[in-house]
């Protein structure tokens, strides 16, 4: 089923409303394409053959304007449901190359990664908000220091 985000989404009272969940995952990054030497240039131990492991944390930000009678954009709980349901469940201690099916023959780049994720929860959250509430920005973090934004464009 196709929804399309209510004009309310665009008016001007917007707030924006932020989830944080975490996960770990194994993976690696190898073009299948390359030699294995070009591949270990390129990612170094990131191409090991044995795979890796991350503590990834993501930031799920949905934006809309506060229902009258809840006050809420949405619930952070529906929030969180959603995301458990169509994300966490399918990639948490699991093998990002090899058991995740939106995933699958792509590369497990964090930029690759969250565009995925984007394409699995923007549907389903307009869908469980009768299109009042959009995605609006994944945040994830696969190290400390390194992660990627993305904002559906
Ligand atoms: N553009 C990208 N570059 C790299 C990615 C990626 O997904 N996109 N991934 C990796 C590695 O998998 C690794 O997780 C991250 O590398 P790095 O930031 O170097 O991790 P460190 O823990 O070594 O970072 P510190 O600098 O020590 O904090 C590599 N590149």
């Amino acid at each position: 089923m196709l929804i399309f985000a209510n004009d309310s989404v665009k008016g001007k009272k917007m707030i924006y409303l932020s989830k944080e969940l975490s996960f770990c995952a194994a993976h690696q990054l190898y073009n299948p394409n390359w030699s294995k030497e070009k591949n270990e240039e390129v990612f170094e131990g990131c191409a090991h053959e044995n795979w890796h492991g991350h503590n990834y944390d993501l930031t799920v930000t949905v934006k809309g304007d506060p229902n009258p009678e809840t006050g809420m954009v949405m619930n952070f709980k529906d929030l969180k449901k959603i995301v458990k349901k169509e994300i966490i469940k399918k990639v948490d201690h699991k093998n990002l190359n090899l058991d995740v099916d939106f995933m699958k023959g792509k590369m497990t780049t964090c930029e690759v990664f969250v565009k995925e994720m984007w394409n699995v929860l923007a549907p389903k959250v307009l869908e469980a908000t009768d299109g009042n509430v959009q995605l609006h920005c994944l945040k994830l973090y696969e190290t400390k220091t390194s992660f990627a934004e993305y904002y559906g464009e």
